[in-house]
């Protein structure tokens, strides 16, 4: 369990983070997102005992890092990709670490089997890629088989089997209880890895909540309106062979007249509409009460869609209400 409770860090002048709380709990991949700047590296330091707070505690279950007795069987960290010792070998590297940590030396094999990097074990980390030492990084973190886990931007570097992988690492772990607690800035991601979301802006929270409940809100309906069927076929050649102009839009004129009717109807009937020629986009009503609205005004529908606001609109719309203020 992850416990942020008040927490506010200056440098100097900068207000680096500024009375935040929320926790992650276990069992659950918390999502920890923010713009450039929003605060997120300084709340996972001070977790990590590596900044001091200026006010609020920063606690691993329940207590601060530094009062923490076995700090690598509690927590395991995957902050920066770049500390490892170049000359060294991944197998090496995580030698000294368990032995530094006072850990069982089984546990090198088994993580490099898990984050995939046995084959590569025996390189030299200077001839690693980026993706590779941000594995490296993860089977760092996991060493000591740690119930916390806290990971700036895991996925930073790995490509797109990178990010299934890891995807699949992290459900893993969460399923066994683990707490989980990855930042990220590139939203995509952590749509397809957290339960849990935790945005911020200025170091304030802005939001937090469960994913689905983030990317489910505010969804709307398309809807595309089908060519009448009056105007198909022989009348539209006919239009055609007689060499009339073609406004914009003209091959779909009727649909966008009907377009333009069924909004009507559906303003009428409590919903908010967007129009963009044969296509609406409807919020405040359901897919069937649309339906059945079209079928009584004997509107032909080729599309009724519910499409998800994307985690990426509700991040934007809250930071920039957050950047606006
Ligand atoms: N050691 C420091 N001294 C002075 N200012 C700092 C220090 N560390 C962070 N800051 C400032 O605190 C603010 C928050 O930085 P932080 O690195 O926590 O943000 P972030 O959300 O992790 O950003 P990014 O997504 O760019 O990594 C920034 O304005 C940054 O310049």
């Amino acid at each position: 369990m992850i416990s942020v409770e008040g927490l506010v860090k200056r440098f100097g002048a900068v207000v680096a983070v500024d009375g935040l709380s929320f926790t992650a709990r276990p069992g659950m991949v918390t999502g920890f997102l923010g713009p450039n700047g929003a605060g997120k590296t300084t709340t996972l330091r001070s977790l990590l005992g590596l900044v001091r707070p200026t006010e609020g505690r920063a606690l691993i279950n329940g207590r601060a890092y530094a009062e923490l007795e076995r700090p690598a069987a509690v927590v395991g960290a995957a902050l920066e990709a770049t500390g490892f010792h170049p000359g060294r070998s991944a197998r090496d590297h995580l030698r000294v670490t368990c032995m530094s940590a006072n850990l069982p030396g089984e546990r090198v094999d088994a993580v490099l089997e898990m984050t995939g990097l046995t084959e590569d074990a025996d390189r030299r980390v200077g001839t690693y890629s980026l993706g590779m030492r941000q594995r490296l990084a993860l089977a760092t973190a996991v060493l000591g088989e740690p119930p916390v886990l806290i990971l700036d931007e895991p996925a930073n570097g790995l490509d797109p089997a990178g990010i299934h992988w890891l995807r699949a690492m992290l459900r893993h772990l969460a399923d066994g209880g683990c707490t989980v607690l990855v930042s990220s800035h590139v939203l995509s991601e952590v749509e397809q890895i957290a339960d849990h979301v935790v945005i911020i802006a200025h170091g304030r929270v802005v939001r937090d909540a469960p994913l689905a409940e983030l990317v489910g809100e505010e969804s709307e309906l398309r809807v595309r309106v089908a060519e009448p069927i009056e105007r198909t076929g022989r009348a539209e050649a006919a239009e055609q062979a007689e060499g009339l102009a073609m406004p914009e839009h003209a091959e779909l004129a009727g649909a966008v007249e009907e377009a333009a009717a069924l909004a009507g109807v559906l303003e009428a009937a409590g919903g908010t509409v967007r129009r963009e020629a044969d296509v609406l986009w409807v919020t405040g009503m359901d897919a069937a009460d649309v339906g059945r609205a079209a079928l009584e005004a004997r509107i032909a529908l080729s599309e009724l869609v519910r499409e998800r606001s994307g985690l990426e609109k509700v991040f934007l719309d809250l930071t920039m209400r957050e950047l606006e203020r």
